[in-house]
C-alpha cells in the first residue's frame, strides 16, 4: 500500500455510519469548495448503505450541495432496472429519495435489462467508456475522474465492490471496469471497478462494521505485512492521498492489542 492508513476505530456500526457520514459531508463540501464539484464513488452493502442513510440524515444532508456532486458506483449487481437487489436500487431508497441529487450526475451501472442486455462484458465496457469521458486531461493516467472519495464495503473473504479473492477482476491491470461471473456473493454477475479504477481516487475509504469482518480486518491490516491484492482484494485499495479504514470495535477485535498497533 502506498499511501498511509488511517484506521478509525467506533464503538459500533451505528457510529461508524454516523460518524463517517460526517466525515464524507465535510469532504464533498471541501471538494466542492477547491474545485466546484465533488465526485464519490457509493458502494453497495449493509455497511455502505447505512453510511448513505447516516448522509441523508437532515442534520447532516443540509451541509452537501447535492445539485454539485457527481455520484458513481464501485460495483452493481447485474439485475434488472429497479429490482430490489441492485445497489443502485437500495441507494435510492436510502438516500437519493431524500436529498436534492442532480439525476445527470448520479451515474447508475447498467442493468440486464438495458442497452446491452444480459451482455454483462459489453456493460462493463459501457460503464468504463463513461468514465474515460468524464475523465479531464489532468486526471491521472487512469481514464477516470480524479474521484475525491472513493467508498468500498469490505466482505468477510476481503473482497470489496465485487473483486473477490482468487478470481480474475482482482488481477485486472488495465481496465477499469470489469464484467464478473460466478462470484461467490450472491448474485453471481455483478460489474465492477478494478483495483487500478479505485486506486486512481484521491481518498478511499474502507467500511468494515461488525464481528463478521473482523478476520477479514485482521488479514489485511494485523501482520507485518499486506497479503497480496489478488488473495485478498482490499490490500490493493489504496488512494492516491489518503487511505482510511473505518471500524467499529466488533470489526477491529483481532487487531494486535500488545503495543503493537495496526499496520498504519
Ligand atoms: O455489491 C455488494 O455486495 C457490495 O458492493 C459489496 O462489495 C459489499 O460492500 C461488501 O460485500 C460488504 O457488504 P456488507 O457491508 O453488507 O457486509
Amino acid at each position: 500500500m502506498s499511501t498511509p492508513l488511517e484506521i478509525v476505530v467506533h464503538g459500533d456500526k451505528e457510529e461508524m455510519a454516523r460518524s463517517t457520514a460526517a466525515a464524507l459531508a465535510g469532504r464533498i463540501a471541501e471538494a466542492q469548495r477547491a474545485r466546484g464539484t465533488a465526485s464519490v464513488v457509493l458502494t453497495g452493502g449493509r455497511n455502505g448503505n447505512a453510511l448513505l442513510a447516516a448522509l441523508a440524515a437532515p442534520g447532516v444532508r443540509d451541509s452537501v450541495d447535492f445539485s454539485r456532486l457527481e455520484l458513481w458506483w464501485g460495483d452493481e449487481r447485474f439485475l434488472p432496472e429497479g429490482d430490489p437487489e441492485r445497489n443502485v436500487t437500495q441507494a435510492r431508497e436510502a438516500f437519493l429519495a431524500a436529498v436534492p441529487a442532480d439525476p445527470a450526475r448520479v451515474h447508475a451501472m447498467p442493468s440486464s435489462d438495458g442497452a446491452h442486455g444480459d451482455d454483462v462484458e459489453a456493460a462493463a465496457e459501457a460503464y468504463a467508456a463513461e468514465l474515460a469521458a468524464a475523465a479531464r486531461p489532468e486526471d491521472q493516467d487512469v481514464p477516470v475522474p480524479s474521484f475525491d472519495v472513493l467508498l468500498l464495503g469490505v466482505g468477510p473473504d476481503t473482497h470489496v465492490a465485487s473483486l473477490f479473492p482468487g478470481h480474475a477482476g482482482a488481477q485486472e491491470a488495465e481496465r477499469t471496469v470489469v464484467g464478473v461471473r460466478g462470484a461467490p456473493k450472491p448474485p453471481p454477475v455483478r460489474i465492477s471497478l478494478t483495483l487500478p479504477a479505485i486506486r486512481a481516487a484521491r481518498e478511499v475509504w474502507l467500511l468494515a462494521a461488525g464481528e463478521d469482518k473482523a478476520e477479514a480486518v485482521a488479514r489485511v491490516l494485523g501482520g507485518d505485512a499486506a497479503p497480496h491484492e489478488t488473495d485478498a482484494p482490499a490490500a490493493g485499495a489504496y488512494g492516491r492521498e489518503r487511505t482510511r479504514w473505518l471500524l467499529d470495535e466488533a470489526a477491529a477485535s483481532l487487531l494486535p492489542r500488545d503495543g503493537h498497533s495496526p499496520r498504519t
